[in-house]
C-alpha cells in the first residue's frame, strides 16, 4: 500500500498556479524551476549536517509527490544524496495533467562523491520504481576520470551547458557551476521542468537567484528543532554598503495541510 494519499481538489487548486507553465517555459532556455523544502519554526531543514529529519506531515509529504508528479525532473545536491540516500521517485498517481515521461532523478555532484551504484534511487530504478539518476559533474573532472566520460548518466557542465569528452569548455571550477549552466545543460538533455528539494547550500544559493527560479513552495512544520541545526539563511546581502534583506517572496499564498502549513510564492 501507498503511503502517498491523492490530494483534495481544493488542495489541488491551491497548487496549481506555482505548476509548471509551458507559455513560461516556452520564453527561456532553460526548465521551469520550483524550489521546495520542508523548514521548521526556527527555519531549519534538519537537526544536525548530514542527519535526514523528518519534518512533513503524511499531509504535506503527499504534497510532495503531487509536485513530483507535476514535473519532469528533481535534483538534490550531493550533500542531500549522501546524506539522506533519497529515493527521489515519485508515488503520486498520475493523471493526465502530469509530464508523460516520468520523474528524472537529478543529483549535483561537481567532484564524484556520491556512489551513484550503490544508492537507493538507482536500486528503485532497478526495480521499476523510478528512473534512473543522472548525476551532474563540473567537466574539469573529465581531466582526472576520462574513463567516466562513457557513462551516459553522467552530465558534464561547463560555463555554458552541457559539455562531453571531445567539446566545450573545461575551465568551469571544480567546486562551483553556475545554475544558469546547470539548467541550460538539463534543457539541453530535454528536461522542461524541475524541482529542487536541496539541501541548504542549494537551496540558500537559489534563493539569491530569483530570475533562475520560478515558484517557490515552503512546508513549515509546527515544531522548533533547536541549536545546531541546518538553517535556510541565504547570505547577507548589501545596498550602497547599507544590510539588505537576502530575498523575499511576492504573489504569496498559505493553506494549512494536515498539522502543516504551506507557503507559495515566487522570488521578488
Ligand atoms: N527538510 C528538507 O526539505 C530538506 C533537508 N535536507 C537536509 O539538508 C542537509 C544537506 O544540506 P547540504 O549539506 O547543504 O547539502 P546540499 O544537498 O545542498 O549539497 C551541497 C553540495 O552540492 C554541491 N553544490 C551545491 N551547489 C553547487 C553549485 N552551484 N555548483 C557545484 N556544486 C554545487 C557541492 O558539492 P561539493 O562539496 O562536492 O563541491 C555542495 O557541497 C541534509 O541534512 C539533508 O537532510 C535536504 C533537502 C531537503
Ligand atoms: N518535503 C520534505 N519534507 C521533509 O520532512 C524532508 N525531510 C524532505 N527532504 C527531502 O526529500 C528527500 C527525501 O525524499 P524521498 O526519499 O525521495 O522520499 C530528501 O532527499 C530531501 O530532498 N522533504
Amino acid at each position: 500500500m501507498s503511503d502517498i494519499d491523492q490530494l483534495s481538489t481544493e488542495d489541488e487548486a491551491f497548487l496549481r498556479p506555482y505548476l509548471p507553465d509551458d507559455d513560461a517555459i516556452s520564453k527561456k532556455e532553460r526548465p521551469f524551476v520550483t524550489l521546495t523544502y520542508a523548514c521548521s519554526l526556527d527555519g531549519m531543514i534538519s537537526l544536525s549536517p548530514g542527519v535526514r529529519t523528518t519534518l512533513s506531515g503524511p499531509e504535506t509529504k503527499s504534497m510532495t509527490h503531487y509536485l513530483r508528479a507535476h514535473h519532469e525532473a528533481i535534483l538534490v545536491g550531493v550533500g542531500t544524496a549522501i546524506a539522506d540516500d533519497p529515493s527521489l521517485n515519485c508515488r503520486y498517481s498520475r493523471s493526465s495533467s502530469c509530464p508523460p515521461q516520468g520523474l528524472r532523478p537529478v543529483v549535483l555532484d561537481p567532484t564524484m562523491r556520491w556512489d551513484v551504484a550503490g544508492s537507493k534511487a538507482t536500486a528503485l530504478a532497478s526495480e521499476g520504481k523510478g528512473k534512473a539518476p543522472w548525476v551532474v559533474h563540473a567537466t574539469s573532472v573529465l581531466d582526472q576520470n576520462p574513463e567516466v566520460a562513457e557513462q551516459a548518466k553522467r552530465l558534464f557542465v561547463g560555463t555554458d551547458g552541457l559539455c562531453d569528452e571531445h567539446s566545450g569548455d573545461r575551465t568551469a571550477s571544480i567546486s562551483r557551476l553556475e545554475w544558469r549552466s546547470i539548467l541550460k545543460a538539463l534543457y539541453q538533455k530535454g528536461i522542461r521542468s524541475i524541482m529542487i528539494e536541496g539541501g541548504a547550500t542549494v537551496i540558500n544559493d537559489l534563493l539569491l537567484q530569483p530570475e533562475l527560479v520560478d515558484s517557490v513552495v515552503v512546508t513549515i512544520a509546527p515544531t522548533w528543532l533547536g541549536e545546531g541545526g541546518v538553517t535556510v539563511t541565504p547570505a547577507q546581502q548589501t545596498r550602497d554598503g547599507v544590510r539588505v534583506n537576502a530575498a523575499r517572496l511576492k504573489e504569496t499564498s498559505w493553506r494549512q495541510f494536515g498539522q502543516d502549513a504551506v507557503l507559495c510564492g515566487r522570488l521578488e
